[in-house]
């Protein structure tokens, strides 16, 4: 049984609401199968079919209602029990309402009539009906129910102690996944990466499968378990290694574990096991057809915490979460939705292997060389459909006679990519070029098979090609004799009784009948029986009509059926192809990114970064990919960057006179430019190890291990941290977890609290990287004291962003340049903002008292007068000195 919560089934204040108030046996046939089925699935909503309409009563229709903003109405549940609360959709629309619930954090049950309601009408009894389909956010499988360009994941978590396995699935494409690890902050990390539509989690409590909704807290759940996810709460038994493991061998037919990689990873192989449960819990008839589990390491990619893959906008900007906006948005050129999704999981997950980067920068170079190749490819793979979904419904038993044809042309377009391919040298055009002949041969089956443009209904005939069965075409070939002598009956008639307008019709109530004129019915002859008298008209039927109808309906019935008998087998023969057919997909994806970015990187005048061994990042003339897309052509202002280089300039060095730092104290006017440099060297950074070229005219990147940022932070209402905690949260995130190898972006560290606090972390915090950490930074500040560090640490430079200082207003040059700015423009602002005269006067006054008097000033003064042999370590400076 399978038991789905949706977050509030509170009984509401309705009358009859809670069927569980009610004596079963007092309610309807009708309602009593309803409950049957509700308390089967009493978590989930259940829609009920009833005529053109899927039905749903009691608490289920105050929530649709609710939250699908629907009428609600009653309906008589019984003579005793009198109405019930009822809200009711079209049938044809309730998978478009179903979308909409699981996006809410619902389950949704469908319980369909499974015969012909006529036939239960004529027997006199109740339409039979059974559960269909088990819809839950996690396993959605219809392509109008997902995000075409977006993966669709369930994931699956097993905590014990600090150690955790994840296992995750992406129902519609197959791919399976699964990894174990410590440390519950990087489970919370990757749950953000994946953002998975729906997560399983075994609890042991009483309600377990029940299912929290977005947001909903629930004491089962761990902290480190994001609540902006649908949980599935599950049984612990599914998840112990004694389930799960027998499981995973059997449903892959596998004799050890080793061959996937996890044999030694329990708490892997138990989520999943646990997920494997679940698909088969929900799923029914349509068995889920996953690839065999990868097992994976957090450690071969760049770890980018959620923070800073948010303040970095790599799929949505921060302001308005939208695409619009976003990294994904300015590199996103791909043709299919397997590229798009691709797209979207390289950028997630950057590469920490220089081979595997150099192999993709290698393919675009050679798509920017041969501009025709790539036409030529992306031609083609505009022509090729979601082959991925496509195989994914093939596994389910899903798909439609529209979805095989749909996928053969798709797979005929292979052969061609292939032959295209040979033109190509790298890695990824190579995996393109031996495309199984085995493929060819299905397509063409397929082709051959059905009908050019198929209907969607699978059981209404119109799908299979004559020529194809030798059965079927025998059957058709009586039937069309039936309804040829159908044909015949009307001239026949017509000439014997001597009436022209004599009709043969049909129509489903009646079958098929002579229709004449009333003026006229008095000629109809003595064989013809009356069947309807209409205003017009007189209907009758004849015994020999009568029978040739049984024939026909019985003939038209049983072709159908021998139809969808022959598609249901071809399509068993076309999931033999899956594994084939979704390696083959793979690689289409990724030619299909490497492509795009190959166009971006023309039309944007990206460069290829040059990767190599060390730590040094040197970017010349780098452009923020997006913020440079979002102004008008040659407005972006390039600026160039280096960083984590100690050897010596050499001399003909044409960047600057300055060595390469470690960490950078950048400074500037408010609006200068500062986060935009900041980001876009994080942005550079990330696309190079992604594979992609990035927007500079050279640059010469080394790996970085991480990227961090700390961007200013706004208030966390929902956990009621302050900006301050927020930010001191996630600076002691990256003092902890940065190395030598990781790229630190820190925008004014130290802004929420009293300055001379704020001025004192953003001091140490920045010591600390430098001299403790030795990463690669770049902090920008408002605090100018920091360009002291500089003259104490030899790894610490300072640039500034520059302005132009005219009368009435600063102009931004958005030039960054060696050196720390020396003043501050914040009353500057204050002044073009409009504050009166006499504050700015006023505020200019207290600024120079500071400046001249303040322990702070006094102090730096003093200890760098002492400490200028440049090797001071933290505790000889003594910046805090007692002023005169
Ligand atoms: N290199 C550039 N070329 C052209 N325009 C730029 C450049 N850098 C920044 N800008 C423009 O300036 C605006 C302000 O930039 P940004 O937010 O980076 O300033 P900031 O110095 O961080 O300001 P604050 O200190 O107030 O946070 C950006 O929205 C962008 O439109």
């Amino acid at each position: 049984m399978t038991d789905l919560t949706p977050a509030s089934t509170q009984p509401e204040e309705y009358p009859n609401a809670d069927y569980r108030q009610l004596d079963a046996s007092k309610l309807s046939e009708m309602m009593q199968r309803y409950i049957e089925v509700k308390q089967q699935y009493p978590h989930a909503l259940l829609f009920f079919r009833v005529g053109d309409f899927f039905e749903c009563f009691f608490q289920d229709a105050v929530i649709i209602a609710r939250e699908l903003e629907l009428i609600q109405t009653t309906k008589a549940a019984g003579k005793e029990v009198g109405r019930v609360p009822m809200t009711g959709v079209p049938h044809e629309h309730v998978y478009r309402y179903s979308s909409t619930l699981l996006e809410k954090g619902y389950a949704v049950v469908i319980c369909d009539q499974v015969e012909d309601a006529a036939i239960a009408a004529k027997e006199k009894r109740q339409v039979r009906r059974e559960v269909t389909r088990v819809l839950t956010p996690g396993t959605l499988t219809d392509d109008n129910m997902l995000k075409g360009r977006q993966n669709n994941y369930l994931a699956s978590v097993v905590i014990a102690g600090e150690h955790w396995g994840l296992a995750y699935a992406d129902i519609s494409t197959g791919e399976f996944l699964t990894t174990q690890s410590e440390n519950l902050e990087h489970l919370t990390q990757e749950l953000m990466r994946l953002q998975p539509s729906e997560v399983l989690f075994p609890v042991n409590a009483p309600d377990i499968s029940k299912m929290l909704k977005p947001g909903e807290n629930d004491n089962e759940l761990p902290n480190c378990l994001p609540r902006c996810f649908c949980y599935s709460l599950r049984s612990q038994k599914s998840f112990s290694l004694g389930e799960a493991r027998p499981r995973i061998l059997e449903q892959f037919q596998l004799k050890s574990l080793e061959g996937i990689g996890c044999e030694h990873l329990p708490l892997s192989v138990r989520a999943a096991g646990g997920l494997l449960d679940y698909l088969e819990d929900t799923q029914k008839d349509h068995s889920i057809s996953l690839q065999r589990p990868r097992t994976y390491t957090l450690s071969d990619y760049l770890i980018l915490d959620h923070q800073s893959r948010r303040n970095l906008e790599i799929t949505t900007t921060v302001r308005d979460n939208t695409l619009y906006g976003s990294l994904l948005w300015a590199l996103d050129k791909t043709n299919t939705p397997m590229g798009s999704r691709a797209l979207r999981r390289w950028l997630l997950q950057p590469l920490l292997d220089l081979k595997g980067i150099r192999a993709r920068h290698d393919t675009i170079e050679e798509f920017i060389n041969n501009h025709e190749l790539r036409q030529d490819i992306q031609q083609l793979l505009r022509q090729i459909y979601d082959l991925e979904r496509l195989t994914g419904r093939v596994g389910n038993n899903t798909a439609n006679a529209k979805d095989l044809v749909s996928l053969a042309d798709s797979l005929s377009k292979l052969p061609q990519l292939a032959t295209l391919a040979e033109q190509g040298k790298s890695p990824y055009l190579k995996a393109l070029q031996n495309i199984p002949q085995s493929l060819e041969k299905i397509a063409q089956k397929i082709i051959n098979s059905l009908e050019e443009s198929p209907p969607i209904a699978l059981k209404e005939g119109g799908l299979i090609r004559s020529g194809v069965d030798a059965n079927l075409d025998e059957m058709r070939s009586l039937a069309a004799d039936d309804q040829q002598w159908i044909a015949n009956l009307e001239v026949q008639e017509r000439e014997r009784t001597g009436i022209p307008t004599l009709k043969v019709g049909f129509n489903k109530t009646f079958g098929y009948y002579i229709s004449i004129s009333r003026g006229k019915a008095e000629l109809a002859p003595d064989d013809y029986i009356r069947k309807q008298t209409l205003t017009n008209e007189e209907r009758y039927i004849t015994p020999e009509l009568k029978e040739r109808e049984v024939r026909i309906l019985t003939a038209q019935e049983d072709l159908n059926q021998t139809e969808y008998d022959i598609f249901v087998k071809l399509r068993s023969e076309v999931s033999e192809y899956i594994d084939t057919i979704r390696n083959v997909s793979k690689a289409v994806a990724a030619i299909d990114v490497l492509c795009g970015l190959a166009e971006v990187a023309i039309r944007q005048s990206y460069c290829r970064p040059e990767m190599i061994e060390g730590r040094e990042l040197k970017i010349v003339e780098g452009r923020h990919p997006v913020v440079e897309k979002l102004l008008p052509p040659g407005f972006f202002v390039p600026n160039t960057a280096q960083l984590g280089s100690r050897e010596d300039q050499s001399e003909n060095d044409e960047l600057t006179p300055y060595s390469y730092p470690d960490l950078i104290i950048l400074t500037g006017p408010n609006a200068s430019g500062k986060s935009c440099y900041l980001r876009q060297i994080g942005l550079i950074q990330l696309m190079a190890q992604t594979g992609s070229f990035i927007p500079a005219t050279s640059a010469k990147l080394s790996l970085c291990d991480r990227i961090f940022t700390r961007v200013g932070a706004v208030d966390d209402l929902a956990t009621g941290q302050s900006t301050f905690m927020v930010e001191m949260n996630e600076t002691a995130n990256i003092l902890n977890h940065a190395s030598n190898k990781s790229l630190v972006l820190l925008d004014e560290i130290g802004r929420g609290t009293a300055t001379f606090d704020g001025l004192s972390i953003a001091w140490s915090v920045a010591e600390y990287l430098a001299t403790e950490i030795q990463a690669k930074t770049i902090f920008a500040t408002h605090y100018h004291e920091l360009n002291e560090l500089a003259s104490i640490l030899d790894n610490v430079a300072n640039y500034q962003v520059t302005v132009k200082e005219l009368p009435d207003k600063i102009v931004f040059l958005h030039q960054v340049q060696p050196g720390g700015a020396d003043k501050s423009y914040g009353i500057e602002a204050g002044r073009l903002a409009g504050l009166p005269d006499v504050v700015i006067q006023r505020a200019r006054q207290v600024m120079r008292q500071i400046e001249q008097h303040s322990k702070i000033a006094i102090g730096l003064r003093k200890g760098i007068k002492k400490q200028n042999n440049k090797t001071a370590s933290m505790e000889q400076l003594d910046i805090f000195e007692t002023g005169e």
